[in-house]
């Protein structure tokens, strides 16, 4: 069985450094054209899955924008990760889950097990009841190939003072994250399964991620106000781990699929200009 990293490793090398996310906010919807409800859900992720499923290494869809309609959101969601399979594209769902280990298998059963309906490549994950609860996630994950990235130093102002909050030890909260997801990656080759969220609006924070060797997504770029060139001073030596990520950027440009794929291959161009060795 190949592992979410090597996958993850060998789609980027083909389909280059990208992931697109699916939130469909209402505004998006209204701009779209679309009605806020299921039917303008549906056609707005059909409409990207078949305008940039072919192309994008990895998809987004971000849980939220389709619990908000309730069982038959969850519904849309579950057709849009088939559509996204069949495309060929790796989904990653948005959805930041944690809690107690025993409530954390549940969930790892929800999104990691072959066998369910909402069934994924990866998953996020939170650690804050510690990142040794998220065990049942890893293990899953291990076991069917697929991969969970956890969130350490996040795009939003409001995480610095959690994730900067240091320890008894000298560690930040978020550099221990860290630490711990990089022992769950050694002797992974060509790449680790389990990555890490780190926001491209961040700036140089003097956390370390050089022993990661996992992916490291990136969300905060376009619409939060982070450029591909911020990559540089965000990540440093670690730059060649990055999946930038991407969601109000691309999906502003719908709904007119060209313009969906010419704003993907955009964004693309800059990213590999950004982590290419100078
Ligand atoms: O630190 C984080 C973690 C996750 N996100 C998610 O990524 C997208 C960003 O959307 P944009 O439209 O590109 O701003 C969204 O789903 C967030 O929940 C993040 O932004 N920051």
């Amino acid at each position: 069985m190949e592992t979410f990293g090597a996958r993850l490793h060998r789609a980027v090398a083909e389909r280059g450094p990208l992931c697109v996310g699916i939130d469909p906010h209402p505004g998006l919807l209204a701009r779209w054209g679309l009605t806020d409800d299921v039917e303008g859900l549906d056609r707005f992720c059909r409409t990207v899955v078949e305008a940039i499923g072919d192309r994008v290494a990895v998809v987004k869809p971000q849980s939220a924008f389709f619990e908000r309609f309730g069982a038959r959101g969850v519904g849309i969601l579950e057709s849009t990760i088939r559509q996204l399979r069949n495309a060929g594209s790796l989904v990653l769902l948005d959805v930041k889950r944690g809690d107690i280990g025993s409530t954390v298998s549940a969930y790892a059963s929800a999104y990691l097990d072959p066998s369910s309906p909402l069934y994924v490549d990866a998953v996020t994950a939170s650690p804050y009841l510690g990142v040794g609860s998220l065990a049942p996630m890893f293990e899953l994950a291990a076991a069917h190939g697929g991969g969970v990235f956890v969130l350490a130093l996040t795009s939003n102002p409001e995480g610095a003072a959690v994730q900067r909050a240091v320890g008894a030890d000298g560690r930040t909260v978020a550099q221990t994250v860290i630490d711990e997801i990089s022992q769950l990656n050694q002797g992974a080759e060509p790449l680790g399964s389990f990555g890490l969220v780190v926001g491209a609006t961040i700036g140089d924070t003097g956390h370390d991620l050089t022993a990661v060797h996992g992916p490291l997504l990136a969300p905060g770029l376009g619409a939060q106000g982070a450029t591909a060139a911020d990559l540089r001073t965000v990540f440093g030596s670690a730059l060649p781990s990055v999946l930038p990520s991407y969601s109000r950027e691309v999906l502003g440009a719908g709904p007119d699929p060209a313009a969906l794929r010419a704003a993907t291959d955009r964004v693309l161009a800059e990213c590999r200009a950004a982590l290419a060795t100078p």
